[in-house]
């Protein structure tokens, strides 16, 4: 495992629109995600979470500060040099899966090294999809798998580059409790057991809890963070920084 930061953010700020109907989404956050950590970013709703995030990916640009993903300062790249580091060096996992209908597992896993021109590591496939227990069910199309099952195929989609940082946004939100548990344990185990760098939005005290650190955002700013979290104390916390 490389150490040092696999994502960091110095004095990102973010403003959408100007004059009167400006709002400032991110206002001023410096932060870095460690390689191999699974954290959580909680906040109110309209604290930034989803800015953070896209700021993150390289999805949104911010109006001034720095993220740099692995190394590569990403406001300095060119509109398809950041397509290109999106679909490389980002993965991506969503509330709704975001699977392609028509293509079966294994076509919808290898995806973005297609998209990218490039070719899977086949070793790394195959763990991967051991991994995430896919391995008999490379052939079924995402109709005929569980809700769960589509977000395990999502979630190899999402490491088949071996990306600098995974980003999940709500990934249990459409989930039953005890498959939300499940994948949680899949995105630890994918950090702990692969390495990897996982950074999930989240509005669950228990999914946050899974992670190793949650970061706290308020008002575009960052309000702290809390190692080793349990739910009580994510929710605790979570009721300092007002509505959520
Ligand atoms: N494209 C946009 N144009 C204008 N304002 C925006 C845009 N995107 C976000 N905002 C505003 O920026 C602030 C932060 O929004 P953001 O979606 O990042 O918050 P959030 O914490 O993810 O919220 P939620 O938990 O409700 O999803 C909010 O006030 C929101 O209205």
């Amino acid at each position: 495992m490389t150490t040092g930061n696999a994502l960091e953010l110095a004095g990102v700020r973010k403003v959408y629109g100007s004059g009167d109907g400006a709002v400032t989404a991110l206002d001023g956050v410096t932060t870095g995600v460690p390689r191999g950590t699974f954290t959580a970013v909680m906040g109110p709703s309209g604290s930034g979470k989803s800015t953070f995030l896209h700021c993150a990916a390289g999805l949104d640009r911010p109006t001034s500060g720095k993220v740099v993903l692995g190394g590569t300062e990403i406001g300095r790249l060119k509109e398809n040099e950041l397509t290109r580091l999106r679909r490389t060096r980002v993965g991506f996992v969503f509330q709704a899966y975001n699977l392609l209908p028509s293509l079966n597992v294994l076509q919808n896993i290898t995806l973005p090294m297609r998209l990218a021109g490039a070719k899977p590591d086949p070793q790394w496939l195959r763990e991967i999809v051991e991994g995430v227990g896919m391995a008999k069910r490379l052939e079924h199309r995402p109709a005929e798998l569980s809700g769960g099952q589509q977000q395990r195929v999502a979630i190899a989609r999402a490491l088949i580059a071996r990306p600098d940082v995974v980003l999940a946004d709500e990934p249990t939100g459409a989930l039953d409790t005890r498959t939300a548990r499940q994948v949680l344990d899949l995105l630890r185990a994918v950090v702990d057991g692969m390495g990897q760098t996982v950074l999930m939005v989240t509005h669950d005290p228990v999914a946050a809890s899974a992670a190793h650190g949650v970061l706290f955002l308020a008002d575009g700013k960052l309000a702290g963070h809390l190692p080793h979290p349990t739910p009580e104390r994510v929710a605790e916390r979570m009721t300092h920084l007002g509505e959520w």
